[in-house]
């Protein structure tokens, strides 16, 4: 396979086809911008995007080109990442764009990266459970994370592949088993949970940029925990209206499967809140302060190792994990239900790694 070349490789290769030697002078200046950017030259962090040319990967990569605080961003598939490359790299924002391909480029993509999302791995059709993709998105999981642990064991690193609840602890066993993890540093993506409760809030006429429902539990029907007790700004809800409300959030991934009736899963809305995620992970690298959301992470707010609850993020990944604060009685049936169907979830994850 042709590895794909890098910005400054492309413009020689054009000049050269295209200039006549009167440019000559000009061109060397160009090489010599070019390979300035290249190297990331404009202050910023460098993120890589594994899965970037997926259904969510593109909208993703998109959007990340979008960001300010990205100054390199590697876009890693094992297919059609040139195309994405090249696509999303005549977009005049600030970013320096860079593809690879395929698993000898690797680790290329993740050398010195501050932030990694990872997008990868295949997704629901309907009458799937997330955990029936378990079987072949555990052994692509583990393979980037051990890319991870040997090419940048202090990226943040969020994990998006789903059975999130197993993902999760399997990138943690092979970080542990590499030497390199810590617990602060690895984030299971949960926002798109709490991005539907803020918008499915508008039943209630609530803007959805108004509200903030803490979503906790985990990332798979009755662990998806909706806390509508601690709704912000503070509202009440009849009985009917909470039931309403758990039900939707907690099927809304089934509810975009459905609809898209085989053609995948949640992409456009899961590169929005994906983005939303990696944003607030970046502006607490930066050592911006209050930077909260929710996430599966390492926790000891209850008794499983994970546990997806708001947490506060900083020049280190995760500062402080939240507790769950007074639950009503609703509230505290969903919390034991989730955290049974949790337990197993993790477990096989571990069992998945460990053996
Ligand atoms: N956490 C969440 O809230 C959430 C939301 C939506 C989807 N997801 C999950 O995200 C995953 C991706 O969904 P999608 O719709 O983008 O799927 P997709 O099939 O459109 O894209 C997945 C991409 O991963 C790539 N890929 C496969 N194996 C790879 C490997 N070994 N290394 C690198 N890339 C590899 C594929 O080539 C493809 O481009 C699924 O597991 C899905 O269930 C999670
Ligand atoms: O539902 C899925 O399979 C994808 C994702 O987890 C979602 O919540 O949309």
């Amino acid at each position: 396979m042709q590895p794909i070349p890098d910005v400054n490789q492309r413009i020689a290769r054009i000049s050269a086809h295209l200039h006549p030697p009167k440019y000559q002078m000009e061109e060397s200046s160009v090489l010599r911008r070019a390979n300035c950017r290249a190297k990331g030259g404009a202050p910023g962090f460098r993120v890589a995007i594994l899965g970037a040319a997926g259904g969510i990967g593109q909208p993703l990569a998109m959007l990340m080109k979008m960001n300010p605080l990205v100054s390199v961003l590697h876009l890693y598939d094992v297919v059609n990442a040139p195309g994405v490359t090249a696509d999303i790299s005549h977009m005049d924002t600030g970013a320096v764009v860079r593809g690879f391909l395929g698993q000898q480029q690797l680790e290329a993509a993740l050398t010195g990266m501050d932030l990694v999302i990872i997008p990868a791995g295949v997704p629901r059709k309907p009458g799937m459970t997330r955990d029936d993709l378990f079987k072949i998105n555990a052994g692509i999981v583990k393979t980037l994370c051990e890319g991870i642990a040997k090419c940048c064991p202090r990226a943040i690193v969020n994990l998006i592949s789903n059975p999130v609840n197993s993902t999760v602890p399997i990138a943690a066993e092979v970080f542990k088993k590499a030497g390199t993890y810590d617990p602060k540093r690895l984030l299971g993506v949960t926002m798109l949970d709490v991005v539907r409760a803020n918008t499915f809030a508008e039943v209630l006429g609530l803007d959805p940029r108004d509200v903030d429902v803490p979503v906790v539990g985990g990332h798979a029907g009755v662990t998806i925990l909706p806390l509508l007790s601690q709704v912000k700004p503070p509202s009440s809800f009849t009985q009917e209206e909470i039931n309403y409300l758990t039900d939707r959030i907690q099927n809304g991934g089934t509810e975009v499967v459905e609809a898209k009736a085989g053609a995948g899963s949640a992409t456009l809305s899961m590169a929005y809140a994906a983005v939303k995620f990696a944003d607030a992970c970046l502006r607490g690298l930066r050592g911006d302060a209050g930077v909260v959301e929710c996430a599966f992470v390492s926790s000891q707010v209850t008794e499983l190792p994970f546990f997806a609850t708001k947490v506060r993020l900083g020049r280190n990944g995760i500062d402080e994990v939240y507790s769950l604060g007074p639950l009503n009685e609703y509230e505290r049936i969903g919390l034991e239900k989730a955290k049974k169907e949790l337990a197993g979830s993790i477990e096989k994850g571990v069992s998945f790694i460990r053996g």
